[in-house]
């Protein structure tokens, strides 16, 4: 029974999911690093939000963990190259919380602009003052929205709702959903140069850290107000104190820090600053959400289902994954046949899709050939989060062709592996029911169905053939489930493919090759 560890706290909802799919279920909050070092490796799934930091130390620990569930958005608490080099899975519940994040974002915005916090504070004190307090109002003025994902574009709405101009910036947000928003496309500059508030809503990323320093809160606005429900190190920390202490910046509303808690105070005690301890998704609408979300994905993964918010994985539209579905298979298929063809070492592999399959994103189907490619030497340790990084770490290049017409079937999926003695092809395409079948090997035609054991046999087109190799697998006690033979010209070399029901043997392949017109046998496992 698989066993999963939930290390950070998420609502009972999703811990019940868990127990219901019946799965063993550890909930443990205060792990010390020493200890989850010690435990890690008896889990198949951790579950954490953003307390618990998922290290490449722990990860390299963590011997049967297949996948990493964060309930939420950001996975910068998990090391997701370590994961990712190790096969495992990292997964997140992004839509969850946006609602939340975007709702504080906007209270956020208000509180700095109307010094609410200042206000309740003194007036909590004993104080009378109406003066110190006086704030601005957010209608007619500019915001500007860096990042214009999920919690930015809900975030621009409610401002553009209050009479805000939201001027947006993202490198994703084209003229035409700008038009659509009711928000203008800008560049970062004019984001910088005219905004009146500014909030921003991408990852921490190389690029986004420190996208705000002394030299752009110089060029703002004087008075301009910002707002962070991101991610600490957006806002430079000591040059935005510096700013506000030096009346450029009117105030921040943060709810993020580059450390948590913060291990330096400035920002926090300048009265101008508005601050919230990471409570962006705290909320029991946005807890449920993220923690149910986790859940039926890592159930999913556990399952050896259908999933859709890797992390470490091509993001795969739900149309595109339905496009898909009938590939998947025979992709996986595809790239197991192709390793065992070349039996020498493959330098290359060329994955062409031509037909209907060729409309759509096949990234996902490559990495699944690529995957069968490289189990065939590598086993289980290859999954389709890892096969990218073992493919280039052993020099192994990738590419893909497309081409609209496919000769006589819908669609086709064909491989070349390129080795040190030629170029091994195979090409298959899917009919009804999802059914796999292989139409080409070796530029040989034929119609198989792949089962788990067949063999090929190379050998010379002549009468008898089929009963000489029929004899030998007779005695061998090996039952033949079905058999095609293809041919290039009358005569000439042929492909023999045979589904059978027992495993092979490197004696009946010798037995098989004493045969008169056989030149090679080679069995195939799937
Ligand atoms: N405070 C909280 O509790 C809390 C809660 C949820 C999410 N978050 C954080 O909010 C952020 C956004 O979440 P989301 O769900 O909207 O993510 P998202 O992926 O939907 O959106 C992020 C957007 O940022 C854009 N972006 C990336 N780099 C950029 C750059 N250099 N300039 C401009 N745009 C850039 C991306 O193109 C994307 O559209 C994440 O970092 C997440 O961790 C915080
Ligand atoms: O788990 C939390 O409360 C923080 C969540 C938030 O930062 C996120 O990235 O989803």
């Amino acid at each position: 029974m698989a066993k999963i560890l939930i290390s950070d706290p998420i609502t009972p909802a999703g811990v019940e999911l868990f127990k219901e799919a019946g799965f063993a279920v550890e909930v443990k909050t205060d792990h010390t690093k020493e200890e989850l070092l010690a435990k890690i490796k008896d889990y198949d799934a951790l579950i954490v939000r953003s307390q618990t930091k998922v290290t490449a130390e722990i990860i390299a620990a963590a011997d049967n963990l297949k996948v990493i569930g964060r309930a939420g958005v950001g996975v910068d608490n998990v090391d997701v190259e370590a994961a990712t080099k190790k096969g495992i899975i990292v997964l997140n519940a992004p839509d969850g919380n946006t609602l939340s994040t975007a709702e504080l974002s906007v209270a956020m915005l208000l509180a700095v602009a109307r010094n609410v916090p200042q206000g309740h504070a003194s007036l909590k004190s004993g104080a009378w003052d109406r003066k110190s307090f006086t704030g601005v109002e957010i209608n007619g003025k500019t915001l500007g929205v860096v990042g214009m994902g999920r919690i930015g574009t809900e975030v621009a709405k409610r401002m553009l709702a209050m009479g805000m101009t939201v001027l947006a910036h993202d490198p994703f947000l084209t003229e035409e959903r700008a038009a659509a928003l009711g928000v203008k496309l800008a560049s970062l500059e004019e984001i910088i140069t005219e905004s009146d508030f500014i909030t921003v809503h991408t990852p921490l990323t190389a690029e986004t850290k420190g996208l705000f320093g002394a030299a752009e809160f110089a060029r703002m606005k004087q008075g301009v107000r910002l707002v962070n429900c991101a991610r600490g190190g957006i806002y430079d920390e000591a040059a935005l104190a510096a700013a506000i202490r030096s009346g450029q910046v009117a105030g921040a509303a943060l709810d993020v820090f580059t450390s948590e808690p913060p291990a330096d105070r400035t920002l926090i005690e300048l009265p101008q600053v508005v601050v919230t301890p990471h409570l962006g998704a705290s909320t029991r609408e946005a807890q449920e959400n993220v923690a149910v979300d986790v859940a039926h994905e890592v159930i999913k993964v556990l399952k050896g289902e259908s999933f859709k918010n890797a992390v470490n994985l091509p993001p795969l539209r739900p149309e595109v994954r339905k496009a898909l579905q009938p590939f998947t298979n025979l992709a996986e298929v595809l790239g197991k046949i192709a390793a065992q063809l070349a039996t020498e070492r493959i330098g290359k592999i060329e994955v062409s899709y031509w037909g209907e399959v060729s409309k759509v994103e096949t990234s996902y189907l490559s990495l699944l050939i690529l995957k069968g490619i490289l189990q065939a030497s590598l086993g289980d340790e290859v999954n389709q989060v890892n096969a990218k990084f073992l493919a280039k770490e052993r020099g192994l290049k990738v590419t893909e062709f497309k081409a609209e017409e496919s000769a006589g079937y819908s669609s086709l999926i064909k491989v070349a592996v390129a080795g040190d003695h030629g170029t091994h092809t195979l090409t298959g395409t899917v009919i009804e029911h999802e059914e796999a079948r292989i139409v080409e090997i070796e530029g040989y035609r034929v119609d198989t169905v792949p089962s788990e054991q067949m063999i090929l046999i190379d050998h010379t087109d002549q009468p008898g053939v089929i009963g000489e190799v029929g004899t030998v697998l007779g005695q061998a006690g090996v039952n033949i489930a079905a058999m095609q033979v293809g041919r290039k010209q009358q005569g000439g070399k042929a492909l023999m493919v045979l589904n059978v029901d027992t495993a092979e043997a490197p004696e009946l392949l010798a037995k098989l090759e004493k045969a008169k017109s056989v030149q090679k046998a080679r069995a195939i496992i799937l």
